[in-house]
C-alpha cells in the first residue's frame, strides 16, 4: 500500500501509460492501479567481468510507483540501473522498458541521475544552465533553439526548477549551492524532459539527514503526484521508507522483491543471504540490518557462475 496515495502497489493494468499524451496523465492514485508496467524484469540476470552479480530478478514497476534497489556495496545495484538504461545487456531473462527493449526508448521518456558528482566551488555555470543541459546537453554544436522552441525550453526549465523548489538559488553558480541544493537541481535536470521513468543512483548519498529526508520527500511527491515511475538505488532505506511502494533487495546471485514489510525482515534476508541477518526496528520506526554480508567483490569471496 502506498502510504501517500493509499494505493495498493502492483495491481493490474488496462492501457499503456506511454500511449497517453502528457496532458492526459491520470491521477497518480489511478495511475498505479490502471497502467501497464513501465519496467519489467523476468528472471533477469547481470554479468560483468565474467561473473554473475545477480540473477532470477522479477520486478514490475508501474506509473506512479516508487521502488528502491537495496543491498550491500558492490552487489550490483548500479548495474541494475545500467541494465534498465540498456547500457549493459541482461545476461539472462527478459527486461522490458516502456514496452520495448532497454535503450530503445527515446531519452526524453527516461530521466537518469547518475551516482553523485561534486561541483567545483569555483564553477560559474548557473543552476538553471545545469537543468537546461537535461534538455540540450546531447546537442553540443547544434545551434540553440529560437522562437517558440526557445520559449518552450525556458518554460520546461522553469517548470522543473519549480517542481524541486529550487527557484531561490537556481540563478546562482552551481558551485556556490549547498550539496542539497545541487542535488535538487540535478533532479530537476533529470525531470526537465518530463520523463515517465526516473532512474536515480544514490541521490541521497553525501547529504546530511535533514536533506536526505527533504530530497526523499521531494522524490516521493514527484513519483506519486506526477505519476512518474521511480527506481532509486539506496544504501539506507530509512530516509525513503515511508515513501516506498516496493523494494528489491539484491544478493550474490539472487534477489527478493516486495513491499518493505515483506522483504526487510530477518527471515527473508537470512534466506536471501544464507547467513543469519537480523532486522531491528528502532523506537522511531527506523530499520537496522545487522549481519548483512558485503558483496564478494569487496571481500574476495567466491562468485556465482552462470
Ligand atoms: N565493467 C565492469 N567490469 C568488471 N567489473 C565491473 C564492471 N562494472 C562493475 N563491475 C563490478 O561489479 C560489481 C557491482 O558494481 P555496482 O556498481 O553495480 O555495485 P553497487 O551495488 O552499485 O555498489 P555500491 O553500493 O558500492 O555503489 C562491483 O564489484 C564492480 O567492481
Amino acid at each position: 500500500m502506498n502510504p501517500i496515495t493509499g494505493t495498493p502497489a502492483g495491481v493490474t493494468a488496462t492501457r499503456p501509460e506511454s500511449a497517453r499524451p502528457e496532458s492526459a496523465r491520470p491521477e497518480p492514485a489511478r495511475a498505479a492501479t490502471t497502467a501497464q508496467p513501465v519496467l519489467e524484469l523476468r528472471g533477469a540476470a547481470a554479468r560483468v567481468g565474467g561473473r554473475t552479480l545477480w540473477s532470477g530478478v522479477d520486478l514490475t514497476v508501474r506509473a506512479g510507483e516508487f521502488v528502491a534497489v537495496l543491498g550491500p556495496n558492490g552487489v550490483g545495484k548500479s548495474t541494475m540501473v545500467k541494465v534498465l538504461l540498456g547500457v549493459l545487456p541482461a545476461a539472462a531473462g527478459e527486461v522490458r522498458v516502456l514496452g520495448g527493449q532497454p535503450g530503445q526508448s527515446a531519452g526524453a521518456r527516461i530521466g537518469y541521475l547518475p551516482q553523485r558528482r561534486s561541483f567545483d566551488p569555483s564553477l560559474r555555470i548557473r543552476g538553471l544552465d545545469v537543468v537546461r543541459l537535461g534538455l540540450d546537453g546531447d546537442r553540443w554544436g547544434v545551434p540553440l533553439p529560437f522562437g517558440a522552441a526557445r520559449q518552450r525550453d525556458r518554460e520546461r526549465v522553469a517548470e522543473a526548477v519549480d517542481l524541486v523548489g529550487a527557484g531561490a538559488y537556481a540563478h546562482r553558480p552551481i558551485g556556490q549551492c549547498s550539496g542539497g541544493e545541487q542535488q535538487r537541481l540535478l533532479i530537476a535536470q533529470a525531470l526537465v524532459r518530463r520523463p515517465e521513468v526516473l532512474l536515480l543512483d544514490e541521490p541521497l548519498d553525501s547529504l546530511d539527514l535533514p536533506n536526505q529526508s527533504a530530497v526523499a520527500a521531494l522524490i516521493g511527491r514527484i513519483c506519486h503526484q506526477q505519476g512518474v515511475a521511480v527506481v532509486m538505488v539506496a544504501h539506507d532505506v530509512n530516509p525513503i521508507l515511508h515513501h516506498l511502494d516496493r523494494v528489491v533487495y539484491l544478493a550474490e546471485g539472487g534477489a527478493v522483491a516486495g513491499t518493505p514489510a515483506e522483504v526487510i525482515t530477518s527471515e527473508t534476508l537470512t534466506r536471501l543471504y544464507r547467513t543469519p541477518v537480523e532486522v531491528l526496528r528502532t523506537a522511531d520506526g527506523r530499520l537496522v540490518v545487522v549481519g548483512q554480508p558485503e558483496a564478494p567483490s569487496t571481500h574476495g569471496g567466491h562468485h556465482a557462475a552462470v
